[in-house]
């Protein structure tokens, strides 16, 4: 009872208390000394922190230097040659074209769908941070070859509210492509800190810079095949559940799906997102199997490829990059306007989910037999068991709605579509003499 009574006397808040017993007041006089002591503390403290060197900041952990680095990358901005640039590349050239923000424009994909738009006359401005998740100089690359075909990639991070605001200022954007992300199943676990930054905390950065923009652009995303994760259903339908991601990476993606599904439902976003399968080609992606088993087996570097238990095979359902340039441009071509302006919902607003897959996994194996026979070199193959990092054992779209909503249709297998890959590969890096890292 006793010690319920001493509960009972705990004030809930401090500074609630008000008792008045002589124990109580020498309490107080000890609880001021306390108070004086830490208040020196606390002091001591601020100046430590405001009087810090600035060279001590540098010896802060990996992940959140890494997080400062991308976030802080904006290049200046602003300014009259700043905004005509901006201008001149989100240019409309064609009958009813459209003024598309692509981000994660010096990317594999965003790269190849500002170069398509921008061939068929839409405006197209990019944005992207550059950051070294892998080889900076390959997106460089990326953004001469967009640069020469009249698009302007802005250097800024997603995360960046004021330089959004005065992109979306400068430029009414139609629809906004929406590609910049952390993406690679397996990096995951090396620095989960950077998915939530990009994926989560970037995504919603520019959901309310839209949201806010009057008229509200039209949103297409790249989601990933990903989000199926332990789905054993195949081949797999967008209906199919998603609520057993295998990696930091597919929760991330499996989040932007429903942090879209509230800003559709809240303000009136019209939403797109899109379920890529292992997309490959030419300017790919150095982090991905393909790529680097191509880099591998020329330096006659030994291969892991990884095998389910019991020998099961891993396979993946391979897309090649032009049949997803063409989903991506369906998916836009086919939004509906957002409904809502300056923050407020006016009405139902679309939301959509696409698989876009190839229809046909592929043995990793068989990748490798394929890229062997492209580049007449035999592989160092070390077959292993598939790591406990986030991979899933096999993928498979099924794109009926997509076929039948974006007319998408997937034409090509991957043989073609390495060939293309390994004539790019060895005419950038061997031709080019760069070296692959
Ligand atoms: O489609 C998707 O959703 C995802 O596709 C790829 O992820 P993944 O399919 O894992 O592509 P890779 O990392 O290139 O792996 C391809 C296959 O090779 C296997 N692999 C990978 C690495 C390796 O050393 N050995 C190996 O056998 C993987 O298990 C997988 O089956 C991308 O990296 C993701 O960003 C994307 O979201």
């Amino acid at each position: 009872m006793s010690s319920m009574k001493h509960i009972d006397n705990i004030p809930s808040t401090p500074g609630k208390f008000k008792e008045k017993s002589n124990y109580h007041r020498l309490r107080l006089n000890f609880s001021v000394a306390k108070l004086t002591f830490w208040s020196f503390v606390f002091l001591g403290l601020i100046f430590v922190c405001f009087f810090r060197s600035p060279s001590s900041s540098s010896s802060s952990s990996p992940a959140s230097s890494d997080l400062s680095r991308r976030s802080l990358r904006t290049s200046s901005y602003d300014g009259p040659a700043w905004e005509k640039r901006i201008k001149a590349s989100a240019k409309i050239r064609s009958r009813n074209g459209i003024s598309v923000l692509v981000t994660g424009a010096a990317g594999f994909v965003g790269t190849h769908v500002s170069s398509a738009l921008k061939r068929r006359g839409d405006g197209v401005v990019g944005l992207d941070n550059f950051n070294d998740y892998y080889d900076p100089s390959l997106k460089r690359a990326r953004q001469t070859l967009l640069e020469n075909a009249g698009v302007y990639i802005v250097e800024g991070d997603i995360n960046d509210a004021t330089l959004l605001k005065k992109l979306l200022d400068v430029v009414q954007f139609s629809h906004v492509m929406h590609l910049a992300a952390q993406a690679g199943v397996r990096y995951a676990m090396e620095n989960p800190s950077s998915y939530v930054h990009s994926n989560i905390a970037g995504l919603v950065n520019l959901l309310e810079f839209c949201k806010n923009a009057n008229p509200q652009p039209s949103i297409v995303w790249a989601s990933s095949s990903s989000v199926y994760g332990l789905n054993t259903k195949v081949p797999f339908s967008e209906s199919d559940r998603t609520d057993q991601p295998a990696s930091l990476y597919a929760a991330t993606k499996k989040a932007g799906e429903e942090i879209a599904h509230t800003y559709n439902h809240i303000y009136g976003l019209s939403l797109t997102g899109l379920r890529f399968f292992t997309v490959y080609g030419p300017w790919g992606r150095p982090d991905m199997a393909y790529f680097f088993f191509t880099r591998d087996i020329l330096k006659g570097k030994s291969i892991s490829i990884f095998e389910g238990a019991n020998h099961g095979t891993v396979a993946r359902d391979f897309t090649y990059i032009d049949d997803i340039v063409k989903g991506c441009l369906g998916a836009l071509d086919t939004a509906e306007k957002s409904t809502g302006s300056g923050g407020k919902k006016k009405g139902p607003a679309q939301l959509r989910v696409f698989n876009l897959g190839n229809t046909s996994p592929v043995p990793v194996s068989d990748l490798v037999t394929i890229l062997e026979r492209l580049l007449k070199v035999k592989a160092k193959r070390a077959v292993m068991k598939l790591p406990r990092n986030g991979d899933v054992q096999f993928t498979h779209a099924n794109i009926s709605v997509a076929q039948r909503e974006l007319g998408y249709k997937p034409t090509t297998d991957l043989q073609t579509g390495l060939k293309k890959f390994v004539r790019w590969y060895l005419s950038y890096y061997v031709d080019g003499k760069k070296s692959a890292q």
